[in-house]
């Protein structure tokens, strides 16, 4: 149904694969001897942690928990290894230090070969890391202050404490204690409450790091794990539901290690912990029956995903908010007054520069929609736009989509989360600032703030105006994608709010309730451009 000659259309390409490098007996490089180390870095820029940490034998947390958190989450770790230890699922049974000046080896081999995102730095190694660091610098420090692990069993001697406290803490981004080392820390204060949590946050951050996040996982009595974050202004507290299991070796470890990897991503500091967190709850959940070891606290397993039918196909791109520029969203009566097909819907949007597309059909058997549903998959996948499903997961589910759209009154973003994992993308309508904040703990990619105008779409739907618009872009740190009864008229207004985290619109009945789909999408598109180029 191609109405005019399609322009040239958004296409955003997966990431390719990393490249094997580096054989064990190649010399220490420096940028300056390796002209094809910048070259592939520009190409291919890949998100790099490394974890200078211990060995635990039976793998489930120190350096093996970080390798796989980083690998499940998309960045790629290496690993100095400072310890050797002999643990099970029944504790520790010893620990044995590398010398020193193999640890000074390792931090060489690897950061004068690689390009170092973030480093999760261990303690005893202050003076070695810094000297590295001056040659390398790398974006980001998290520390974890291992010393000691949920079992109770010392990690550490001593002399760690004031290596935390005096020297690591202060070159730190954020610094990630439980609840027993930020004890510890403070010179053995109990800690039994929330309000508790906060004040050793607020007393940790004073050795300097920017970000505190005392975490919750070992306090006793409580339905919900709490973490507290502090930025030396704000209190955050990130809530999340507490499984029951006895697989938790290594959470602590895993989340450090997982907010490294969405910081080397791009992440800010807030979005990297609550991914973090969300992360470990779901992989606890899905490992919550595991039976690894014969003692009482068992390894989880960070690549529950690869056994989710829906990540073991093909590879998922990344969600990127610009792609929120032009969300077109469908309707099965308009379709039907205009004789489109669905396909032939999405097909034209597409062809007109949609960068984004949700299926949102109310009106039609589960059979047909899924048919229709699949067809669009791939007219998406090779297009490059991402398809995203209104409020039916299982739909989404059955046709590999890349996402779901839930509003207030659909099954909570944290259970569609549970349901597609963290791979997937997640929008979330939200009318005012507590939903959005409520959306971003439950762990949504992205907000549809609306109706910014009447909208004869949906019935009932009150009117936020630019002011409602505001007020949940100024409230949310995700982004927002603005929605209802905008059109070619309006639609350049909105855009010139220029919020930073709003990137676009949505829009049903100005692209779908009109003979000429194609075009329709594309003379919005050019309105939008006119106001805001696409990053
Ligand atoms: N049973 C649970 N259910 C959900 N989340 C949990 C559970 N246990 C821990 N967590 C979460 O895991 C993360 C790590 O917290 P925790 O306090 O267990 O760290 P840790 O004691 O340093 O871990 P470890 O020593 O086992 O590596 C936190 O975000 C915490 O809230
Ligand atoms: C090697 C190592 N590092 C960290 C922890 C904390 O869980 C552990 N148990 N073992
Ligand atoms: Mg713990």
């Amino acid at each position: 149904m191609s109405c005019a000659p399609p322009p040239p259309i958004l296409r955003l390409h997966p990431p390719s694969s990393i490249s094997p490098f580096s054989s064990p007996r190649r010399p220490h490089l420096s940028p300056r001897t390796c002209p094809w180390r910048l070259a592939a870095a520009r190409e291919m820029p890949w998100p790099h942690v490394l974890t200078v940490a211990g060995s635990d034998s039976s793998a489930g947390a120190g350096i093996q928990a970080d390798v796989k958190a980083c690998a499940a989450l998309g960045a790629y770790c290496s690993s100095v290894i400072t310890a050797v230890t002999a643990q099970n699922t029944a504790g520790v049974q010893g620990v044995h230090l590398v010398p020193e000046e193999l640890i000074r080896e390792q931090l060489q081999s690897v950061l004068s070969d690689m390009s170092v995102d973030v480093v999760i730095p261990s303690a005893g190694i202050i003076k070695i890391l810094c000297e590295s660091l001056q040659k390398f610098p790398v974006k980001a420090l998290v520390v974890d202050p291992v010393m000691v692990s949920t079992s109770g069993d010392s990690l550490s001697d001593p002399s760690t404490l004031t290596y935390y406290r005096d020297g690591l803490f202060a070159m730190a981004d954020i610094v990630t204690p439980n609840v027993k080392e930020a004890s510890k820390l403070l010179g053995g204060v109990s800690l039994h409450t929330i309000a508790d949590m906060r004040d050793a946050a607020e007393s940790i951050y004073k050795f300097g790091p920017r970000y505190v996040l005392v975490k919750g996982g070992d306090m006793p009595d409580s339905s919900e794990a709490i973490d507290v974050f502090y930025d030396g202004k704000e209190f955050v507290e990130f809530r999340g539901h507490r499984i029951k299991t006895r697989n938790t070796h290594g959470t602590g470890c895993t989340l450090a290690s997982s907010i490294a990897a969405e910081l080397a991503k791009g992440s800010s500091m807030l979005n990297a912990v609550q991914v973090a967190k969300n992360f470990v709850e779901s992989a606890l959940h899905h490992s919550k029956d595991l039976v690894i070891g014969n003692g009482p606290q068992g390894p989880f397993d960070h690549l529950f995903r690869l056994k989710c039918p829906p990540y073991n196909i093909g590879s998922q791109q990344r969600f990127n908010p610009d792609s929120l520029f032009l969300y077109a969203v469908t309707d099965s009566r308009m379709n039907k007054r205009w004789g489109h097909s669905i396909e032939d819907a999405v097909k034209a949007a597409i062809e007109g520069g949609a960068t984004i597309v949700q299926l949102r059909e109310k009106d039609i058997e589960s059979r047909p929609f899924l048919e229709a549903a699949k067809a669009c998959m791939e007219i998406c996948r090779s297009s490059g736009v991402p398809l995203l499903i209104n409020d039916r997961v299982d739909i989404a589910l059955a046709c590999n989509a890349d996402g779901v759209h839930v509003g207030q009154s659909d099954i909570s973003a944290r259970e569609v989360r549970e349901l597609l994992g963290p791979g997937k993308i997640i929008g979330v309508s939200c009318k005012t600032p507590a939903q959005a904040e409520q959306a971003w703990r439950d762990g949504a990619d992205y907000l549809g703030c609306g109706g910014v105008f009447p909208t004869t779409t949906k019935a009932n739907n009150p009117t936020l105006g630019f002011e409602g618009l505001k007020a949940v872009c100024l409230a949310s740190k995700l982004p927002v994608v603005a929605i209802g009864g905008i059109n070619a008229t309006n639609a350049g207004s909105v855009m010139e709010l220029d919020f930073p985290n709003l990137k676009g619109v949505a829009v049903v009945s100005a692209l779908f309730d009109r003979e000429c789909v194609s075009s329709e999408t594309r003379n919005l598109r050019s309105i939008l451009a006119s106001v805001r180029c696409l990053a």
